[in-house]
């Protein structure tokens, strides 16, 4: 079944900016990453799933409920997470986490707990002597504990420290399990990786990219910045048959790209030559979005 459908959404604020023609579909127990630079969309896409904004033209149904106009009906299946949470800084977290029970009719505190103790999280201070980090958490909480059958996660890490972004794949891995289905926008390329099965990216208001976790792997390459200890060496391995991104000739380096599968013609080749140094400079899954991030390519006029 089809737990998020967007056909054709467009919502034009002037200036190329907006969103424009953006359609696409997440399963039932679907982990559906969406990225892009800043300002290229993902907000204004997740508020019309909200219902907060109305398309200019396109739908959107979430259970196969219109997302404008019966948005009440999709509130009690739906958790959100927004990119930036404006909470009432006057209560504490705990008055904060009861009354958005209360307001979802919630009685049994059990998972709300749960989550608590999962991101280590003592919600009694007042929120306006919160951290970031605190305030994310307790936005967490709010998102996820009436156990929602759909999730919408705007930048869901943001703030978090390493350990509890880690925590945070967990969750969504956890949830996966339990069929429910996530769209979660990000940058960090770590945590797609880690829980998405697809991903779109958008660019300057349209979608430019879909891939599926099958696709992530055809960019199963690795880079990796070589020194060598003499001309001769490093100017011979110019010659083989490597992909090659870069080369300092004043420092003796050659940046290569290697798919996995030529991993053992590299070894082989380096063998033969006086190297100093090899290090691994980036993920590949990275270099690849990062293809798509940089101005100027794939831009729309
Ligand atoms: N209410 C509005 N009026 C005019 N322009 C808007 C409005 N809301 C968003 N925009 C513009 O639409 C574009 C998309 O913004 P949006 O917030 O959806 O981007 P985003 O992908 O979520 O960015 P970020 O990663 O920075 O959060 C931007 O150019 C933004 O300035």
């Amino acid at each position: 079944m089809t737990a998020i459908s967007i056909q054709h959404l467009t919502k034009d604020y002037g200036n190329h900016r907006g969103i424009f023609d953006i359609s696409f579909e997440i399963k039932e127990g679907q982990v559906f990453g969406f990225l892009g630079p800043n300002g290229a969309g993902k907000t204004t896409t997740m508020r019309h799933l909200l219902g907060f904004i109305k398309p200019q033209s396109g739908s959107s149904t979430i259970l196969n409920l219109d997302c404008w106009s019966q948005s009440k009906e999709i509130q009690k299946h739906l958790g959100y997470l927004p990119a930036e949470i404006a909470f009432p800084e006057n209560m504490t977290g705990t008055q904060l986490i009861q009354h958005a029970a209360h307001m979802r009719g919630i009685r049994d505190m059990k998972r709300a707990q749960e989550l608590l103790d999962m991101f280590d999280l003592d919600p009694s201070t007042q929120i306006k002597r919160m951290s970031k980090g605190m305030k994310q958490k307790v936005g967490i909480v709010c998102a996820f504990m009436h156990d929602p059958q759909v999730l919408i996660l705007d930048e869901p890490t943001t703030g978090l420290d390493p350990l509890m972004q880690s925590v945070f794949v967990q969750l969504i891995q956890q949830e996966k399990q339990k069929g429910k289905s996530i769209l979660m926008s990000s940058h960090l390329f770590e945590e797609i990786e880690g829980t998405c099965d697809t991903i779109a990216i958008i660019k300057q208001g349209r979608i430019i990219s879909v891939l599926d976790s099958q696709d992530f792997k055809q960019y199963d390459k690795t880079t990796f910045k070589l020194s060598f200890r003499n001309v001769q060496d490093f100017e011979s391995i110019q010659k083989e048959d490597f992909s090659i991104l870069e080369v300092h000739e004043d420092q003796l380096q050659v940046i290569v790209e290697i798919e996995d599968m030529k991993m053992n013609e590299l070894i082989s080749a380096l063998s033969k030559r006086d190297v100093s140094s090899i290090r691994e400079i980036k993920n590949s899954l990275e270099a690849y979005f990062m293809d798509f991030y940089k101005e100027g390519k794939y831009d729309h006029a």
